[in-house]
């Protein structure tokens, strides 16, 4: 069982093409399978503790998997028992199936167990599970005090995390082989509960990633305040939104801040204000410009916009600006973006999202050429070139005014310091996220940024 974090993500075609390579290499599915059923089990053995274990079995590879974990927890000296709904359809869980032996209860009036294995569909599933199993599924979960899901829960659309029907949220999910999409994108991603991956030894390379922590560099003794980095933020109409992403700039490590508009008293003393004359966006040390956090989206939001745009900075461009900018008018800029939209800002920039969350992303920042951070309790970053990092789960309490404001400032911070775009949103994004966590409960978005000051003891 592995933590996800820097693992690849494959979609359901991409894992069964990274299958086949294996199998035309030497490997057979009843041997892949035996590794997913005896990782499973070994899982399982350490989770489950002496209760009883009810495995539930589909009809595809997903059950055969089931039915070689249960001959193995049963081999292991623990009391297990199998229900499926139909007699396998492959091959090779034909032959789990024989490994088995034992009895297989119908699905629909099997006896509940304290710790419940899902393994009725994994990347297979092409449509919602028939009311029958769908109901037992249900029951029998709810009666567990302990539910596992082999490689997904059952119900869930492996490449977009859409749930086919009512799906329960299982304890653990055990992903085999590799992270796919559903394990973080929402709504599958809360029916998963913690996402570990059992190894079945196929090699996985994929483009896109699981958001990982950042090494987060610390002053090194002869840095001066421009050398860690100068982040300009444009003052809008709702002063606040700037002064979140100014004030979050400076704790995510940038040397200098300057909040460049008409001044307001309030924000830290070490926020440097600076008027927007002509001159003002001249200085070559700026390292990225915010604009769009309050911004408006009046003519005047509308021209200080394109006195961004018109510069050769880095820009991260958020919020309002979102709703004045085209992808056309960004793709023509070659300096980097970084753009950072929540849904509602990513229609009105995109249109409606097609496809995964994962796809909306790319074909935005191929669209754009910039960095697309589609931000939402499912934050995935994705570049021109195809890369994409998604994050996994973060504080819910995230969802209050302003955080997103602290998140463009963070990001400015980051792509300031010198990090190149893609790595930059990452970081911005994962320091967020954490400093969300170490937040706790029903922290404001004002408290975010001191909270990423005490990421980088
Ligand atoms: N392909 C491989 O080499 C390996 C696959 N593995 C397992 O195999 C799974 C994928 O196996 P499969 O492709 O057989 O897919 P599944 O086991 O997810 O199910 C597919 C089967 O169910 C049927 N089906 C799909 N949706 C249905 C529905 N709503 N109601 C009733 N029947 C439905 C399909 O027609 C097919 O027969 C993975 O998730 C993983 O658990 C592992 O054994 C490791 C190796
Ligand atoms: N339920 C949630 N779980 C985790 N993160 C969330 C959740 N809701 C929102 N967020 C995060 O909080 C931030 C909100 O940003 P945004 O919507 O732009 O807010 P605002 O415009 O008020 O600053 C984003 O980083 C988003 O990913
Ligand atoms: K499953």
């Amino acid at each position: 069982m592995i933590p996800i974090s820097g693992m690849p993500v494959l979609t359901a075609a991409q894992m069964r093409a990274a299958e086949d390579s294996a199998i035309a290499a030497g490997t057979s599915v009843g041997a892949l399978m035996q590794r997913a059923g005896h990782g499973i089990a070994d899982a399982v053995l350490r989770l489950a503790g002496p209760h009883e274990i009810l495995i539930l079995c589909g009809p595809g590879n997903n059950g055969g998997d089931g039915y070689v974990a249960a001959a193995r927890l049963l081999a292991a000296g623990r009391k297990v028992r199998v229900a499926a709904a139909a007699d396998p359809r492959s091959d090779a869980a034909r032959v789990a199936r024989n490994g088995w032996g034992g009895a297989v209860e119908p699905l629909a009036t099997a006896r509940a167990a304290p710790v419940v294995v899902d393994a009725l569909f994994g990347t297979g599933l092409s449509r919602a599970l028939d009311a029958g199993a769908a109901a037992a599924l249900a029951r029998l979960v709810a009666q567990a005090t302990l539910s596992i899901a082999v490689d997904l829960p059952s119900g869930i659309a492996t490449d977009t995390g859409a749930l086919l029907g009512d799906v329960p949220a299982v304890d653990v999910t055990l992903a085999l082989g590799a992270v796919k999409p559903a394990h973080l994108l929402q709504p599958g991603a809360t029916r998963c509960g913690a996402v570990r991956v059992v190894p079945i030894g196929v090699e996985t390379a994929s483009a896109a990633h699981v958001l990982a922590a950042p090494a987060l560099a610390t002053p090194a003794p002869d840095s001066h305040k421009f050398t860690r980095g100068m982040v300009a933020v444009m003052k809008g109409r709702m002063a606040g939104a700037s002064h979140l992403a100014a004030t979050a700039a400076m704790h995510a490590g940038a040397g200098y801040v300057a909040l460049l508009g008409p001044t307001i008293p309030g924000a830290p003393h070490a926020l440097v204000r600076r008027r927007l004359d002509d001159a003002a966006l001249d200085d070559a040390r700026i390292g990225a410009v915010v604009v769009g956090p309050g911004l408006g989206r009046d003519d005047e939001a509308r021209a200080l916009l394109g006195r961004a745009l018109a510069t050769a900075h880095p820009l991260v461009i958020d919020g309002d600006a979102l709703h004045l900018v085209t992808p056309p008018q960004l793709a023509a800029r070659t300096a980097p973006m970084i753009l950072t939209p929540h849904a509602g800002e990513f229609a009105a920039l995109f249109g409606a999202p097609s496809g995964s969350k994962l796809d909306a992303a790319r074909a935005a920042a191929q669209a754009s050429v910039a960095v697309v951070v589609f931000k939402g309790a499912d934050t995935v970053i994705a570049a021109p070139d195809g890369r994409a990092t998604l994050a996994s789960a973060g504080s819910a309490w995230l969802s209050t005014a302003g955080t997103g404001d602290v998140l463009a400032g963070a990001i400015a911070a980051m792509l300031a310091g010198g990090r190149a775009p893609f790595d930059a949103a990452g970081a911005g994004v994962w320091l967020h996220a954490e400093a969300a966590r170490r937040a706790g409960p029903a922290f404001i978005a004002d408290d975010l940024a001191a909270h990423m000051a005490g990421i980088f003891a």
